[in-house]
């Protein structure tokens, strides 16, 4: 369950966690003893995170860091001058493994961010393009937590394990075939699940859906040398240790990595008429200071029914004050039918204007209202950002994605305005 205090063994080390203290003079089974914090320690109760490890080298047995090269990680959010039109990337194009084997890390590219890396406040959106696993290598970033999109065929093997990393902790990613993924980072703060207010105690993410993983180690011997990769301050750094990293035999905490299940959603929708905002479809949330003020919301488009009488059922066209970056994972979105492709993505940045493509407009104006299942089989999400993002070079010019015909998809609207005739026959 999301945040819960838990305990795990190996099951080849019984009785490995010790009773009744953290720090034994002498740990079970000689093991050493590491707190892993994720808050600070005089955080209040219901935000303070972390982990006692109990491992066979403690995470500092390990040659000085040296700085590699970034390829496309970046936390400079002035690399290019703004551009507040709406932008839309096609399918990001991953390496083909007969031409260059890419892993994890060396297949991340930054996309778009905001804020400040070392006052630990801000986001950034990465794109992970690979075709490789991670041989001998493992990652940690320093400056904030990732929240992965969700892939098929996707393992991780981490001291804890997993696919939603935060902070600190160290994990290895294996690919089963080219792979492209995206990443939401925040830095400073952990996702939360939502608040439900009315909705009441049950809906949207339960707690019990985050899966969380248990104690496994490996007491290996790398003599090639194991390379340890940290994002710090927004660079990348590289030490090298003689075995591998994922040695915890025990541990207890509530800082963990943790994955869900996207198809374990309750959706909850407009059964009347009109259209909710996509806030209902909060998975979960990484708070500001400000009240009700997210840095990050990641909220996602599930299969689901759409009953709304009397209702243009699919998004409004709006202007926001929050950028929303969106991307599809499969299927296709129900406001554009073509355009907007699975490994694709968009921003529409603040207050910029987006909605519909006229062909939906035409359509869902004129469709004649039944009961209908919207999008089966898909899985559209949205980053949703209190902070006005910037593009970096590499999603403007580098990726060769971008969709330079984007706009044109609201070029064929219309007016439909008939100043003397009231139709339809307007509200009840
Ligand atoms: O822009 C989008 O497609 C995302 C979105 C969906 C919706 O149902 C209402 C508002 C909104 O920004
Ligand atoms: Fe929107």
């Amino acid at each position: 369950g999301f945040g819960n205090e838990c305990a795990s063994e190996d099951p080849r080390c019984p009785g490995s966690l010790p009773e009744g203290q953290n720090n034994p003079q002498v740990c079970p089974y000689n093991l050493y003893a590491e707190q892993l914090s994720g808050s600070a320690f005089t955080c209040p109760r219901s935000t303070n995170k972390r982990s006692w490890l109990y491992r066979i080298l403690p995470s500092v047995s390990h040659k000085p860091f040296e700085s590699i090269d970034e390829g496309h990680v970046t936390h400079n959010w002035d690399e290019v001058d703004p551009d507040p039109n709406q932008l839309r990337w096609k399918p990001f194009e991953i390496p083909k493994a007969s031409q260059k084997k890419v892993d994890f890390v060396s297949g991340l590219h930054t996309l778009c961010g905001a804020g400040d890396i070392k006052s630990n406040n801000g986001i950034a959106i990465h794109i992970f393009l690979c075709n490789t696993s991670m041989e001998n290598r493992c990652f940690y970033n320093s400056d904030g937590d990732f929240l992965i999109g969700e892939f098929l065929r996707l393992q991780t093997r981490s001291l804890l394990t997993d696919p939603w990393p935060q902070r600190g902790m160290r994990f290895s990613i294996d690919v089963f075939e080219e792979t492209r993924g995206y990443i939401l980072e925040v830095y400073g703060v952990h996702f939360e699940l939502p608040d439900l207010g009315p909705i009441g105690a049950n809906g949207l993410a339960n707690p019990r859906d985050f899966l969380i993983p248990v104690a496994w180690y490996e007491d290996r011997q790398v003599p090639a040398g194991y390379t340890v990769i940290n994002k710090y301050q927004g660079k990348l750094f590289a030490a090298k240790q003689d075995v591998s990293p994922f040695n915890v035999v025990a541990w207890h905490g509530n800082y963990t990595p943790y994955k869900y299940n996207l198809k374990n959603f309750m959706v909850i929708n407009s059964v009347a008429f009109d259209h909710a905002d996509p806030s209902i479809f909060t998975v979960l949330t990484a708070k500001s200071v400000r009240p009700g003020v997210a840095i990050a919301d990641f909220v996602i488009f599930p299969p689901r029914w759409g009953v709304a009488d009397k209702t243009f059922r699919p998004p409004y066209y709006h202007r926001n004050c929050m950028s929303e970056f969106m991307g599809l994972i499969r299927g296709h979105y129900e406001a554009k039918q073509g355009g907007f492709l699975p490994g694709g993505g968009s921003l529409h940045s603040t207050m910029t204007p987006h909605g519909p493509d006229a062909d939906c407009f035409e359509k869902a104006s004129k469709v004649k209202l039944a009961p209908e299942r919207i999008a089966d089989g898909t899985m559209a999400f949205m980053f949703e950002s209190s902070l006005s993002l910037a593009v970096t070079k590499w999603g403007l010019k580098a990726s060769r994605c971008l969709d330079e015909n984007y706009h044109k998809c609201w070029e064929p609207l219309k007016s439909h305005f008939t100043p003397n005739s009231r139709n339809p026959a307007g509200p009840n």
